[in-house]
């Protein structure tokens, strides 16, 4: 089989297997509003839980950094990438989150991945919670070191793998609050576990930062623990892109001989840290805005209940509308378009096979009347197909 047919056999299994993924160019973006081929949708699909990608404040900040600072970095932070503004970004998210370092990347996919590449060696061990995000079990199998998943939030089987031996170090992975679930791991009973098996966690908190906790600090911070590592991203609720690692000096200072990353790729431009400082103040004071997000899990689970519609265990921004089949699935998807709600259809391999869902998120900048609406639709649905 040359290239060409390679490539073709392997577009064809997607397309018949209803997984295979498009996207459409968005012409305008408001709070939670999309403009697709001239059509106006809600936006049901955006990790912007609190609205700041659109806010004035982390705006002006941006455009103030580019005015001083140039659009670009122009080198990798061990060259001349590095500026005061990224300095300052990392002195206060350690600061916020009450550890000693804070390292940007460009992104929490790239910082997972070079995360795992400098840590792990060959005797070592991965166990991961199995719903554990893409780039984390990407990294977990391109490494030399074994992996191990354990059933979903289920710390009993994380310990039936911590009980087998190993030579070398062990590296329990979880996410704060997962992406496809919407639920939150149990990250004591983690903690108490992986360190009792004298291993380290790491907990990629994409979803739960800037939304849980006392000041938005996250999941680690709501649940009273301080992993070994911390990965928080800002491209959810920072309204931003880029992410950053928390951990002891020591670590933070072996990721910058060791993790390619930091030493081979352009860092971020000098604007975005400017902007994430006003997000990060934006977050810290940020009660209103995730009050608001509450009312509005609040007000659509209600909805929901009502409607007995098959929604996971979710108390968060996070709400997945079981489907199961991946064609239904996408079906429901498109019924929700042609009546101007956005929401995606999410299908293996990025969630089991048969658990195919529309992965609905609620942000602080819905309306209640858009809430109202989705619901309205999803019932209007329901009663069609009885
Ligand atoms: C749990 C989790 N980790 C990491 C990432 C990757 O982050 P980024 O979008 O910054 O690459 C995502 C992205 O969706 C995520 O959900």
């Amino acid at each position: 089989m040359n290239w060409h047919q390679r490539i073709k056999q392997r577009l064809q299994q997607r397309q018949s297997a209803n997984i295979y993924r498009t996207r459409q160019p968005n012409q305008a973006v408001g709070c939670c509003r999309l403009l697709i081929n001239n059509k106006k949708y809600i936006n049901f699909s955006s990790n912007d839980y609190l609205g700041l990608s659109q806010n004035k404040s982390i705006i002006a900040a941006w455009q103030q950094g580019a005015k001083r600072y140039g659009v670009g970095s122009g080198a990798s932070g061990h060259v001349t990438g590095y500026t005061l503004p990224h300095q300052q970004l990392e002195e206060q998210l350690a600061d916020w989150l009450g550890y000693p370092r804070a390292l940007l990347f460009i992104s929490g996919y790239v910082a997972n991945q070079t995360l795992l590449a400098a840590l792990i060696m060959a005797k070592d061990r991965i166990l991961a919670d199995r719903f554990s995000h893409a780039s984390l079990l990407e990294a977990a199998m391109h490494s030399p070191a074994q992996l191990r998943r354990f059933h979903h939030n289920q710390p009993d089987s994380l310990q039936k793998l911590l009980d087998k031996p190993c030579s070398g170090q062990t590296l329990v992975i979880t996410e704060g609050l997962f992406s496809m679930e919407g639920d939150s791991a149990p990250l004591s009973q983690l903690q108490q576990k992986t360190t009792a098996a004298a291993g380290w966690l790491l907990v990629d908190d994409a979803h739960g930062i800037g939304v849980r906790g006392e000041q938005g600090r996250g999941s680690c911070w709501q649940q009273g623990i301080q992993p070994e590592l911390l990965v928080i991203t800002f491209g959810k609720a920072f309204g931003l892109s880029g992410a950053a690692v928390l951990c002891q000096k020591e670590v933070a200072e072996y990721l910058l001989q060791f993790s390619g990353h930091l030493i081979y790729s352009t860092a971020m431009p000098p604007a975005q840290a400017c902007a994430l400082q006003a997000a990060l103040i934006r977050i810290q004071q940020g009660d209103d805005l995730r009050d608001q997000l509450q009312q509005r899990i609040k007000q659509f689970r209600a909805g929901a209940a009502n409607l007995r519609l098959p929604l996971l265990p979710s108390d968060s921004a996070i709400q997945p509308l079981l489907v199961g089949d991946n064609k239904q699935t996408l079906l429901l998807a498109n019924q929700l378009r042609s009546q101007g709600l956005w929401v995606t259809a999410i299908r293996p391999p990025t969630v089991p096979p048969g658990t195919a869902r529309l992965r609905i998120t609620l942000t602080a900048a819905h309306r209640a009347t858009d809430i109202d609406r989705l619901l309205e639709v999803l019932d209007a649905i329901n009663h069609a197909k009885c």
